[in-house]
């Protein structure tokens, strides 16, 4: 370590690791107090010392200076590790050249016009699911929602971006998209200690939990190929030709990418496309379920202004809509802190500090999006309002706070992410619905909890009012 940023000594990770406690655990008693006072800090992570930043100037410095303080994943942080096996070298990890290659081939494919008809159809029917459910559960009962939106989610993202109808929401057993929570549950035991000495990762096949996750992860992999295969022998309808795997299909064919590239990208968007979704969905369902007046403001709001075939463009003018899906993403990023950026030179943060060469460097969303030198004394509360009241206020204090580093939900800069208009559509129109055909509150007898290993997990537990 160098630089005058303050650190945390070793021995208070080590003793928070081996009591499990989670990346916001030790986020809020841990960084909190350092991070708010200095926006940086040193501490022990996976084996070796890491800086995380929350102040807005260093993270937009960071993020505008890629070629200085690269992307870099688990593949070159834990090659041996379960997540490198799952996601290998992918779009969201790649560094230069290797990122434009697969940045010009799924970009097309990511970002391509679409309409909402089978979203609004998918997200009716979570609604009906919502309903079925409660009415078979005893009245002073709510229901956990989480297995229904996920399976919302993968469908979703199976008809939108691999041209594939998986029937996850007629059917509660598709193997696809149980493998994700089954995957979660071999990973979270013994996940912090894993994180924190990923050397003992190499011994995996002594740890049953790891094993399991190993051959999860080799069964997901071989799935969505399986899925998705057909596609060679019957080729697209034209209006699906520009959904992304046709993209990544095509390199394949014409040897532009490796089979491994292929699946690596294939797997890491079937995790950020889904998980990601699913986290942003329940929180934001807990957070109008503990604020009823804001849900029944938005029904008025989404009752009186959409008409019954309403399209992306009516729903993305809906100013309360638009309030509530950043206000969610402000206190919950999916992605909440992350550690996969490497300096390749010293990378000067201000005047005083520099973070030298070779040192992995992380951001926390969390940390900057509930940080009360950035969003004031009430940056903890859900208060959508503070973003404005027309549509046009609210859209411009997004890309404002985007733009200076306040808001990094979907990063910033030339790793922005590419899905994030289509993310923040899908769970507008998911809201739309769910609160046109549902209205709900939070089980009193319930307390939320998340556990935060290495993909979000939450789980929520709704009543119908
Ligand atoms: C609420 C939902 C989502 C959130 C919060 C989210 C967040 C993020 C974040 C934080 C990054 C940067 C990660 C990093 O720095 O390592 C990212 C990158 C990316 N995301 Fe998303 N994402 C979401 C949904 C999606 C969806 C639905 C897709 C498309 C299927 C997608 C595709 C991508 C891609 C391709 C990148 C890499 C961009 C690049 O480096 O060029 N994301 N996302």
């Amino acid at each position: 370590r160098t630089g005058k940023l303050p650190f945390i000594p070793f021995h208070i990770s080590l003793y928070d690791a081996l009591r499990g406690v989670g990346k916001t655990g030790f986020y809020d008693n841990r960084l909190r107090p350092l991070t708010e006072k200095y926006g940086a800090v040193w501490y022990w992570s996976a084996g070796r010392w890491v800086v995380i930043l929350t102040k807005p100037s260093y993270l937009t410095r960071v993020f505008r200076n890629e070629q200085t303080v690269s992307k870099a994943g688990f593949i070159k942080k834990v090659p041996w590790g379960v997540f490198a096996r799952l996601m290998g070298e992918n779009i969201i990890d790649a560094h230069d050249d290797q990122w434009k290659l697969f940045s010009s081939i799924m970009k097309p494919g990511i970002q391509r016009p679409f309409t909402i008809d089978s979203l609004v159809q998918k997200s009716e029917k979570l609604a009906q699911l919502f309903l079925e459910n409660q009415e078979q559960t005893s009245s002073n009962m709510g229901v956990t929602i989480d297995p229904f939106v996920h399976r919302w989610a993968v469908s979703v993202f199976g008809e939108y971006f691999l041209d594939v109808e998986l029937g996850c929401l007629e059917n509660a057993h598709v193997r696809l998209e149980q493998l994700i929570g089954e995957l979660n549950d071999s990973v979270i035991p013994l996940g912090p200690i894993f994180t924190e000495f990923p050397i003992l990762e190499r011994l995996w096949w002594l740890f049953p939990a790891r094993r399991r996750a190993f051959a999860l992860v080799d069964e997901i992999d071989s799935l969505i190929v399986a899925h998705t295969e057909h596609h060679l022998s019957n080729p697209p309808s034209p209006e699906n030709v520009n959904k992304m795997i046709h993209f990544l299909q095509r390199a394949r064919l014409e040897g532009t990418i490796s089979e491994w590239h292929y699946r690596s990208n294939l797997n890491m968007m079937f995790i950020a496309g889904n998980e990601n979704m699913l986290f942003a969905v329940t929180s934001a369902m807990w957070e109008l379920a503990k604020n009823l007046n804001i849900q029944d403001d938005l029904r008025k709001e989404v009752n009186c202004s959409l008409s019954s075939d309403y399209s992306a463009n009516d729903v993305n003018a809906l100013p309360l809509l638009a309030a509530v899906a950043y206000e969610t993403l402000r206190l919950y990023p999916p992605l909440s802190q992350f550690i996969n950026r490497l300096a390749l030179d010293d990378m000067p943060l201000d005047d005083v500090h520099v973070i030298p060469k070779g040192t992995w460097v992380g951001w926390s969303a969390y940390g900057v999006q509930t940080d009360p030198n950035v969003w004031g004394p009430r940056a903890k509360e859900f208060d959508p309002s503070r973003w404005g009241s027309t549509i046009e206020e609210i859209n411009d204090a997004f890309r404002l706070h985007q733009s200076k580093g306040n808001y990094i939900t979907f990063n910033g800069y030339t790793r922005r992410c590419l899905g994030s208009g289509f993310a923040l559509t899908q769970m507008k129109v998911v809201l739309c619905e769910l609160v046109k055909k549902v209205s709900w509150t939070k089980d009193p007898s319930y307390q939320l909890t998340t556990t935060v290993v290495s993909l979000n997990s939450q789980s929520n537990q709704l009543k119908r009012s």
